[in-house]
């Protein structure tokens, strides 16, 4: 089966600077990816090029098989069946709710459309507010119109810029999950933006992570979250901590915070290699492995403890503990890696 959406060697500039080089991934029908990455990374450049709004400069873009974008040729925006989303909603203030939904849809026969706006009113559960104006709305229905109203002429494809960033956290993540739920129900293929890895993680089948320009990895939020193809990468999809590290044998590094068992064998010996540790794969207990860190600093979070820790090496690191360990400002406590992430450095 080919792919709905197929992103080919794609280079994107504006004026001589490059801000997208060798960017390639495939969506498949029905398939929501995440594009995640810091600011200023492209994210957004990217989605533009699908939409149709930016040129592309090498490389392609097809939908549905069909070319859409290319150095050479480009399909009008209006002509991609493509829907797109953005951060601050865009509603038309003047028209209700039901009007917004339906203003896609002038093509179709009256009847029709009533039932689209109605069914569409339904899926994002806004069918008592039929007749409200956007400012009559919460930010989270606003979103949810602002979906729907994406969703009413059957997009192929719909293009989510930054949707929740407007919301607070609660909210965002909830509203991730409705999303993931309303496209899922219309069958819709999507690509959301976002620099909040949980929205990602929740939102996604794929994540793809954006750094620098480039696709570091285009997989399932999981592959991505436990293989990491670069120390970048790591610390875009979690909070941790990045050593340098070095092989003293196949299967054995040193870091300043001890000595790491590994599970597969790295041959070169003496081999300068990056040891990324997540905050919650640090463990306190006395071993061989361990270092003597001085807790800096306790944040209690609940369910764990966000610590700050100086090293004897005098770099300090972060540890998130189950809230079990109490541990005081000042004391000092045996600390070691659990999971470590390797990486060439
Ligand atoms: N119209 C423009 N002209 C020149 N450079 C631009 C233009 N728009 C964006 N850029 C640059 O392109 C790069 C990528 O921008 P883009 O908006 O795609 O990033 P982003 O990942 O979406 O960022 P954010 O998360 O902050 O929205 C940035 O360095 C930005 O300064």
């Amino acid at each position: 089966m080919q792919p709905l959406l197929k992103v080919a060697d794609l280079e994107c500039r504006y004026g001589d600077k490059v801000i997208l080089e060798s960017i390639s991934f495939a969506l498949d029908e029905g398939e929501i990816a995440c594009l995640l990455g810091p600011s200023g990374c492209g994210k957004t450049t990217l989605l533009h090029a699908i939409a149709g709004f930016q040129p592309v400069y090498r490389g392609g873009i097809s939908l549905g098989g069909g070319n859409i974008s290319s150095p050479r040729s480009t399909t009008p925006p209006e002509q991609r069946r493509v829907g797109v989303v953005f951060q601050d909603y865009a509603l038309f203030p003047h028209l209700s709710l039901q009007q917004n939904i339906a203003f896609g849809l002038k093509s179709l026969a009256r009847v029709d459309r009533e039932a689209r706006v109605r069914e569409l009113l339904q899926l994002v559960q806004l069918q008592d507010f039929a007749d409200r104006f956007p400012h009559q709305l919460s930010g989270g229905q606003q979103q949810r119109v602002a979906l729907a109203r994406a969703l009413a002429p059957r997009p192929r494809l719909l293009l989510m810029d930054e949707p929740f960033s407007n919301l607070d956290t609660e909210l965002r993540r909830s509203l991730a999950a409705e999303v993931r739920h309303i496209l899922r129900e219309e069958g819709t293929a999507a690509i959301i933006v976002t620099h909040d890895r949980s929205e990602a993680f929740v939102a996604g089948d794929k994540l793809g992570v954006l750094s620098g320009g480039h696709l570091q990895q285009w997989d399932t939020p999981e592959n991505i979250y436990r293989h990491p193809a670069n120390a970048a990468v790591a610390r875009i999809v979690g909070e941790g901590n990045l050593l340098p590290g070095k092989l003293l044998a196949p299967d054995l590094i040193e870091t300043e915070l001890g000595r790491v068992q590994l599970a597969c064998a790295i041959e070169a010996p003496g081999k300068q290699l990056q040891v990324f540790v997540r905050s919650e794969d640090l463990l306190p207990g006395e071993s061989a492995d361990a270092v003597a860190a001085r807790v800096l600093e306790r944040s209690f979070l609940g369910s764990s403890v966000l610590y700050k820790f100086r090293l004897p090496s005098g770099r300090i690191i972060e540890a998130a503990l189950d809230a079990e360990f109490q541990f005081a400002t000042g004391s000092t406590i045996p600390l070691r890696i659990s999971r470590p992430l390797v990486f060439n450095a």
